[in-house]
């Protein structure tokens, strides 16, 4: 049977091939500005939280569709967001690229396009778009495609989160140098959620990875505990977009800043 994930890569396959229809252009001789998310992170005395607008998912449905953007941004960079993920698939997260640009145009926080990039053409789409780190999932490419599109994104300036969902993905994800390691606590083709998945990876990494632990994350004790574990952030989505109270968003993002900075690690 095909999963999910294979599901996806297939769209994905399509809508690169009407992206190369299409030709993506910016100028390379002009950089823009980079807002680093390891540098952030490194940086932190706190906790990083990483917020996340994400509209639905496969796995949830419907979370919250008739957002505003760039409003719900300003609100997660003024409540002290270390930077944001935006969903930019459309068929699977209800997303778009242009939810990224809005986001841009909003906040000046580090952005992640949060998506399934299997092509280098999607990294020049976002870097157009203002995005400062793209995702890379080990599962969902072969070993030298992760380290092309690494290496690709980083010569553009741009930092690479690399997401792993357990210890055997361990040395494809490091040989890919990422900028950050992204631990995903939910498992891809069953969608179960559990914290522990983040505490064993982290047990096997050397010292100096900079680490943060993706999904599940649902609340002050949730996000303490991966802290303790050593990540150095959380990437919280439904926890935040399931409030649709912009007050009670700032609320939620600031307790979850009350965790404690992790200790032994960098
Ligand atoms: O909503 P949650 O459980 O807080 O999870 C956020 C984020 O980790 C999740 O959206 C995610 C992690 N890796 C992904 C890869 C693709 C799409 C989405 C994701």
């Amino acid at each position: 049977m095909m999963s999910i994930l294979d599901k996806i890569l297939e769209t994905k396959r399509e809508e690169v091939a009407h992206l190369r229809a299409q030709g993506i252009s910016f100028d390379r001789g002009a950089p823009r500005e980079i807002h680093s998310l390891r540098q952030k992170l490194l940086e932190g005395t706190k906790l990083g939280v990483i917020a996340e607008i994400k509209r639905r998912s496969p796995s949830k449905g419907v979370i919250q569709a008739e957002i505003n953007p760039a409003t719900r941004a300003r609100v997660y960079e003024e409540a002290g967001a270390t930077a944001i993920s935006v969903l930019t698939d459309r068929t699977y997260f209800g997303g778009s690229i242009d939810d990224l640009r809005a986001v841009r145009e909003a906040v000046s926080l580090p952005i992640l396009r949060k998506d399934f990039v299997i092509d280098e053409l999607q990294i020049d789409e976002a870097y157009a778009a203002g995005a400062d780190v793209i995702l890379l999932i080990a599962a969902a490419l072969p070993n030298e495609r992760l380290q092309t599109l690494s290496f690709y994104a980083q010569d553009l300036g741009l930092d690479v989160l690399l997401e792993v969902h357990g210890t055997h993905e361990l040395d494809a994800a490091l040989a890919a140098k990422p900028s950050i390691l992204g631990i995903n606590n939910r498992n891809l083709h069953t969608f179960e959620v559990d914290l522990g998945v983040t505490e064993q990876v982290i047990d096997a990494l050397p010292d100096d990875v900079v680490v943060i632990s993706e999904s599940g994350v649902l609340g002050m004790v949730d996000a303490q505990r991966m802290a303790a574990a050593g990540a150095r952030g959380v990437l919280v989505g439904e926890l935040l977009m399931r409030h649709e109270d912009l007050g009670d968003v700032a609320t939620c993002l600031t307790a979850l800043q009350m965790a404690k900075a992790p200790v032994g690690r960098r």
